[in-house]
């Protein structure tokens, strides 16, 4: 009885890359999730650790980064090829390169400001006591994107701070809002439209110097515009995006492709609320 090594490949998986096309005012926005699975003569490594025919899987994720910017990225399936053929032509130990992608697709609010595709959740709660009627309404899971006209500079440094300052950023989030009636007679569709709209329309107008700048326009924007909203309470994750940095391949990086940071994120929170409104008759969310 002999044992033998079966079948086997390995990669980087899920190398999460934004790609912002900047023709001019109008960005373009490719997001995608790359994996790359490679086999072929890899016993060696398998056996004894020998390595010579090993490409690290931190140089496919590289790859990914590096060809984004060379070739820009435009269907999936063309970056994909692009991907695959160049691991099997270029590496003569590698016979077979499966690149899967998962593309998110963002639908255009602005010549730079995005909406996730994919539903986000309304959400109500409604508290009644003998006393009194509450009626909160919100929205979480709405995932927004401003490829510029967002800056974070000018911050507290000490001696753990390394983050640079930023000139041009790219500002994401996933809303999580809530928002409390005055009463419980408003008209709840037109309502919620309203409110859905304000928080949006703030995020894209807004010249961004911080996260937390952006929550207080969208929930001053939501109660100039629903008289009927006594108070909004914004949760808002700062989704990270870094700037890839090319330079060990010769490329430069002037703001197009990025890595799109999973966590930690940073959490922005805040209430925002009118100095005539009635108290909350029971508590609520944050
Ligand atoms: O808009 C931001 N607010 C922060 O408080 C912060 N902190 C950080 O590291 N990046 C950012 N961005």
């Amino acid at each position: 009885m002999a044992i033998v090594l079966g079948p086997n490949r390995y990669g980087k998986a899920e190398t999460r890359l934004v790609r912002v096309h900047r023709d001019g005012e109008t960005h373009g926005l490719v997001d995608l999730n790359v994996s790359v699975a490679l086999s072929g003569d890899l016993t060696a490594t398998h056996l004894t650790g020998d390595n010579s025919g090993v490409l690290p899987t931190d140089t496919m994720k590289n790859t990914v980064y590096a060809f984004a910017r060379k070739h820009g990225v435009g269907e999936p399936e063309a970056f994909a090829l692009l991907l695959a053929r160049h691991f099997v032509v270029t590496q003569p130990q590698v016979h077979g390169a499966k690149v899967s992608i998962e593309s998110f697709t963002w639908d255009r609010l602005g010549p730079h400001s995005f909406r996730r595709r994919g539903d986000h959740t309304r959400t109500t709660v409604v508290t009644v006591t003998e006393q009194a009627t509450q009626v909160v309404s919100g929205v979480t899971g709405l995932v927004l994107l401003n490829s510029t006209d967002s800056e974070f500079h000018g911050f507290v440094e000490d001696e753990f701070t390394t983050l640079p300052p930023a000139t041009d950023r790219i500002l994401a989030t996933a809303v999580d809002a809530r928002w409390r009636h005055r009463d419980d007679g408003a008209d709840w569709a037109k309502s919620y439209e309203g409110a859905l709209d304000a928080l949006v329309g703030a995020f894209v107008d807004t010249y961004s110097y911080s996260l937390q700048q952006t929550l207080y326009a969208m929930g001053s924007r939501l109660l100039e515009a629903r008289p009927e909203v006594a108070e909004v309470r914004l949760a808002l994750p700062n989704k990270h995006h870094y700037l890839a940095d090319l330079s060990p391949f010769g490329l430069d990086n002037p703001n197009e492709v990025f890595i799109a940071g999973d966590r930690p994120y940073g959490l922005i929170e805040g209430s925002v609320t009118r100095d005539d409104a009635p108290p909350a008759t029971a508590g609520w969310w944050l």
